[in-house]
């Protein structure tokens, strides 16, 4: 029998017993319900495989799940259809990893595209905007403080430009949700604190409900307000940042080193932790 669905609060996202298992065999999730209230922003956490990115990703349906429900709203998005679909897809941001921008676009054309979905084809085609739009994309790029770069070309910015660029151009979808995979994965660690900071905000400004996929467990303690910790396809943590006791760290990412690495005891403990040899290495190595 299908689970109970009571009727969710605007804004809201709600999924009931999603399941995902590839062609291949692999059981990527299984039977996750959740419910993300409009505003909430969320830090999916867990190791490599556990399923963090299938799971944002059969939310928009970019992978197609295998059983469960996915509602938006009112809107039961594993019910649509192609052009049912396609608007719902517009009511839901994503963030990417690698930002997924057109390099040799301009940031201001990058972030226009955030439109696409709304525009007509001819339009799109030729790249012509109705006012409001470009406008409301000038805003969004002095928003994320990148007025003055606004005609360089995408492949021309920083890594953490990229990203504000990819977070402009959500934003320009006019979303009610933010699904975003990993933002930070590849930039360094006070960019990576810019752009969840940043993150946090912008949902914040506009009462945005946000699933963040996040590798870094210190950042997500930081900046989430709810920590959802998958394993093997299972929710096995939902709470607060703060429950992430040692013992549910090892719940969830296992007996490996997912925090701090312990204080070196000795100085050879020490430079054996900062890669530096010593005589016993260097005879070993001869
Ligand atoms: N396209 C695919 N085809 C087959 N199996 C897949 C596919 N994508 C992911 N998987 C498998 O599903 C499981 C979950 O993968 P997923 O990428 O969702 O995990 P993740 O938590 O995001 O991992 P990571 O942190 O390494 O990105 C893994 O076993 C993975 O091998």
């Amino acid at each position: 029998m299908p689970p109970t669905v009571s009727p969710t609060t605007a804004g809201s996202l709600r999924l009931v017993g999603l399941t995902k298992r590839y062609r291949t065999g692999d059981q990527a999730l299984s039977d996750v319900t959740l419910e993300v209230p409009p505003g909430q922003v969320l830090g999916l956490i867990g190791p490599s495989g556990a399923g963090k990115s299938t799971l944002i990703r059969c939310i928009n349906r970019l992978v197609e799940p295998s059983a469960g429900r996915v509602f938006l709203d009112e809107t039961e998005i594993t019910a649509l259809h192609a052009g049912g679909l396609r608007r719902a897809r517009r009511r839901m941001g994503m963030i990417f990893q690698e930002y997924a921008l057109v390099e040799r676009l301009t940031v201001m054309e990058n972030v226009l595209s955030g439109r696409l979905g709304y525009v007509s084809f001819w339009r799109s085609l030729f790249r012509r905007f109705p006012p409001r739009d470009i406008e409301n994309a000038f805003r969004l790029l002095e928003r994320v403080g990148l007025t003055e770069h606004a005609d360089k070309r995408a492949d021309a910015l920083s890594g953490g430009q990229r990203q504000r660029v990819g977070i402009a151009r959500a934003l320009a979808q006019e979303p009610e949700l933010l699904l975003v995979d990993e933002p930070t994965a590849s930039l360094d660690p006070k960019t990576s604190r810019q752009i969840m900071r940043l993150i946090r905000e912008v949902c914040a400004e506009r009462g945005l409900a946000a699933i963040v996929n996040i590798h870094d467990v210190a950042l997500a303690q930081q900046f989430m307000m709810r920590i959802v910790g998958l394993r093997a396809g299972r929710v096995v943590y939902d709470g607060p940042p703060e429950g992430l006791t040692p013992a549910v760290l090892t719940e969830i990412y296992g007996e490996e080193d997912w925090g701090p690495l312990k204080p070196a005891q000795t100085d050879e403990e020490a430079d054996d932790a900062a890669g530096i040899p010593d005589d016993q290495d260097i005879a070993r190595a001869l």
